[in-house]
């Protein structure tokens, strides 16, 4: 993560049950915020954070990602560093102008969100008002990290088939010019044959690094 990007406060959109997305942001701010429109995901996360018996086991994921850091850092200072972090799991949702009912006090420093705007969105316009609606919730000058699905339609979650907003490179760079940010940077990489598995038909991922502009 760039060296700019840090603060006090990082919210994660559409957090789901999973804290991989977090793993490395999280030395960068005081304080992680995590989202999810569904209470099953935030509990999931609360029982994570809680460290209860019976949640997932994220130790491989940390242990790799200490490894490819390379700092050398014994994974359990990373979980706990993270577990002491995320202090905050809210309910959201980015269809809402105000996604988390209400101001978040005071506004994120950073937002960060994978692979949830384009999968709850049902066209390209609501992605647009979606990435409006989030860019609520940062600072002036706040910036935003975007990790997401390009040419999806579907995804399958257990028996359910979800429709996705199939996105490409240049419908995120026109969506986040209309939702008011700056973009920095926007990075694609193509899905690897050995991860085309069925489960999807995504085409591919895009990062993007966004600024919400300083007030005039
Ligand atoms: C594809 S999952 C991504 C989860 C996680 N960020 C990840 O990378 O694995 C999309 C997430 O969006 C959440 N979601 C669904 N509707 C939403 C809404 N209206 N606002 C915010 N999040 C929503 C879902 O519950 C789900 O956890």
């Amino acid at each position: 993560m760039s060296c700019e990007i840090r603060g006090r406060t990082l919210i994660d959109v559409g957090s789901g049950p999973t804290i991989y997305q977090l793993l490395s942001a999280c030395d960068h701010f005081e304080e992680i915020v995590a989202t999810d429109y569904l209470a099953v995901n935030r509990e999931e996360l609360a029982r994570w954070a809680r460290g209860e018996p019976g949640a997932f086991d994220w130790s491989p994921f940390i242990q790799h990602v200490c490894k490819i850091e390379g700092r050398g850092e014994p994974w359990q200072d990373k979980e706990r560093r993270l577990r002491e972090r995320l202090r905050r799991i809210l309910p959201i949702d980015v269809h809402r102008p105000e996604p988390l009912g209400a101001p978040l006090r005071p506004p994120a420093d950073a937002l960060l969100s994978a692979f949830c705007l384009e999968a709850v969105s049902p066209d390209r316009a609501a992605f647009v008002r979606a990435l409006a609606h989030v860019g609520n919730l940062l600072r002036p000058g706040g910036h935003a990290l975007l990790l997401g699905a390009l040419g999806e339609s579907f995804y399958l979650a257990g028996p359910a088939r979800l429709p996705v907003v199939p996105l490409q490179e240049s419908d995120v760079r026109e969506a986040l010019a209309a939702a008011g940010f700056a973009l920095r940077e926007l990075r694609s990489y193509a899905m690897p044959p050995a991860l085309r598995t069925g489960v999807d038909d995504v085409d591919g991922v895009f990062f993007a690094h966004a600024q919400k502009p300083l007030e005039a």
